[in-house]
């Protein structure tokens, strides 16, 4: 199931071809195909133990794959060092919060933006007004990323004072403060109660439109995934299920005998 270029023009922002990790004995991905366009939200799905997370990890060069190729906007990145992946455009947040408890909520932000203050000490030495001017130009980004989150009012409290719901808003404002034209959620509704799951699905969904991102989502809430994806990539045993539109994946016979249940 390799990605096509659809009617000649298409060029997914990620398109990942024949993927295969493995970690000794264990083949967690087994020549897996997927892509993500442009301006689109794109669930990954499957039981546990399917490969998501190995596939994500893949993406952000934290795992080598053995074979395949993964590119963004038609550049190779699977040989990418770990370090400079933030700034060819991948962003991502993780299962666990990482909240840098003694930092306020605006500092917290800033850290997504590390790579463009990269080099700081050296820069303030050689050209002071430079590096200060820098850092302001950054702050003023973060604190339009979290008016834009209405977080505004939250910027100068310490991260890990905030309510959960708010500490994972706060994680989307650090990957959005990268500017990223890939956006990695990895399973961000664990732990939301169901009004706060669709509270996150309205902000992500208008983080997608504001900010013209494409976002691969890893999550087992068939709710907001269903409701929030444009199409979804299905793994099973570290293989491609089936790729779809919502409908059709929840029509999937194979979908619905090896994850969904009949219940979905
Ligand atoms: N570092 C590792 N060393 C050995 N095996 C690993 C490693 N990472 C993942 N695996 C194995 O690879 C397979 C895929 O795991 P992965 O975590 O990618 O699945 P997943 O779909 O993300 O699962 P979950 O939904 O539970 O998070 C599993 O069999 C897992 O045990």
């Amino acid at each position: 199931m390799a990605v096509q270029e659809r009617n000649g023009a298409y060029l997914p922002v990620l398109a990942a071809n024949s993927v295969s990790v493995s970690f000794g004995g264990v083949q967690a991905l087994d020549n897996v195909s997927l892509d993500v366009g442009e301006g689109e939200i794109c669930g990954l799905i499957g039981p546990n133990g399917a490969g998501k997370t190995t596939f994500l990890n893949a993406i952000t060069c934290l795992t080598r794959p053995q074979r395949g190729s993964i590119k963004l906007s038609g550049r190779t990145i699977s040989n990418a060092a770990v370090r400079d992946i933030i700034g060819l455009g991948v962003a991502r947040t993780f299962q666990n919060i990482g909240v840098y408890g003694s930092l306020s909520v605006l500092e917290n932000v800033m850290l997504g933006a590390h790579h463009k203050m990269g080099g700081r000490v050296a820069r303030a030495l050689l050209n002071p007004f430079g590096a200060w001017a820098q850092e302001k130009t950054v702050r003023r980004q973060v604190e339009s990323i979290l008016d834009e989150l209405g977080m505004a009012a939250l910027s100068s409290v310490r991260g890990d004072s905030l309510p959960y719901p708010l500490q994972k808003r706060m994680e989307i404002a650090r990957a959005l403060a990268a500017e990223p034209k890939l956006l990695l959620l990895d399973e961000p509704a664990g732990g939301l109660t169901h009004g706060e799951v669709s509270e996150f699905g309205a902000l992500v969904n208008t983080i997608r439109h504001s900010r013209k991102l494409s976002i691969l989502l890893i999550e087992h809430h068939m709710g907001l995934v269903m409701s929030l994806c444009d199409r979804i990539h299905v793994f099973h045993l570290g293989r491609n299920l089936a790729s779809g539109r919502p409908e059709e994946i929840r029509t999937n016979e194979a979908v619905i005998d090896a994850y969904l249940g009949r219940g979905a």
